[in-house]
């Protein structure tokens, strides 16, 4: 049973079109791209599979399961949201913060138990923010705040992880840094990763598998390797572009040459 499955996914916003029969399959383990021009539906996508928003038609299921019939506390034990924006509470630290990832499991009435805070001290520790712990996230750079971010979701121990574009504002060192960590927390957490990113140099290289959106539909699906090439780049972004693979990584390395 797929951690992830959606079928015949369509989103309308009055009479526009943003996403028509998109089906979306990830396996466990597995780490899957959405890409596409700005504006064509990722991040929408990304909300109907976390079920923050109904399709108009089509279906979620979590690990077999019906997202519709799942409670929101069930869905937060499955998956965990890093959203673009975090809440800007002022003075709040970045331990209240995370701690919020247990609330969302345990709901809002919810006692935290021995095995939460546990939970916290981990994920602060495994995104390297263990020493910024008591400190205000409003006074942490943009690189420590998307590592807490990912601290906030990691605390939900959930199996499955939806980034949405994990590395916007942040220089190409912290860019790497926060991709490199997503790496390697799926390998020592088992997780499943589902990411909105921009940059389909960066799917190429980090994603297994790469899911590209063109008006509203899937315009390709599959593993990278096999997927990104030259006229992906043409025909979703609309650009020209050389595209190899490296001979070390065996991944598809990508460089943009011209707008077409
Ligand atoms: N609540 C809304 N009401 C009307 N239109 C919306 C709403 N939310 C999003 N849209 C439109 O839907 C389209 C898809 O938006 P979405 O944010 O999913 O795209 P995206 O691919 O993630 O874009 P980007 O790469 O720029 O973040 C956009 O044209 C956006 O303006």
């Amino acid at each position: 049973m797929n951690p992830v499955e959606a079928r015949g996914i369509s989103v309308h916003y009055g009479p526009r079109v943003i996403l028509s029969e998109v089906d979306v399959s990830v396996r466990a383990g597995d780490w899957l791209a959405l890409v596409g021009r700005n504006g064509c539906g990722k991040t929408t996508l990304l909300r109907v599979l976390a079920g923050l928003q109904r399709p108009r038609a089509g279906e979620v299921r979590l690990g077999g399961d019906d997202l519709r019939r799942l409670s929101r506390r069930s869905v937060a034990r499955r998956l965990a949201v890093l959203p673009q924006a975090m809440p800007a509470v002022p003075g709040l630290t970045v331990r209240q913060l995370v701690r919020q990832g247990r609330y969302a499991v345990r709901g809002p009435l919810g006692m935290l138990r021995a095995g939460d805070d546990e939970a916290v001290r981990r994920a602060l520790a495994e995104t390297g923010v263990g020493a910024h712990a008591d400190t205000p996230v409003d006074r942490l750079s943009g690189g420590e705040r998307q590592r807490v971010r990912l601290a906030l979701a990691l605390a939900q121990d959930a199996p499955v992880l939806l980034l949405d574009e994990p590395t916007t504002y942040l220089d190409v060192r912290h860019q790497l840094e926060v991709l490199d960590l997503v790496t390697r927390l799926r390998a020592e957490r088992g997780l499943t990763v589902v990411a909105v990113l921009h940059d389909l140099a960066q799917a190429a290289r980090f994603a297994d598998h790469v899911l590209a959106l063109r008006d509203g539909r899937v315009h390709a699906d599959g593993p990278a390797t096999e997927v990104v090439d030259s006229d992906l780049l043409a025909e979703v972004f609309g650009v020209r572009g050389r595209v190899w693979h490296d001979s070390v990584t065996g991944r598809p390395t990508c460089v943009y040459d011209a707008v077409l």
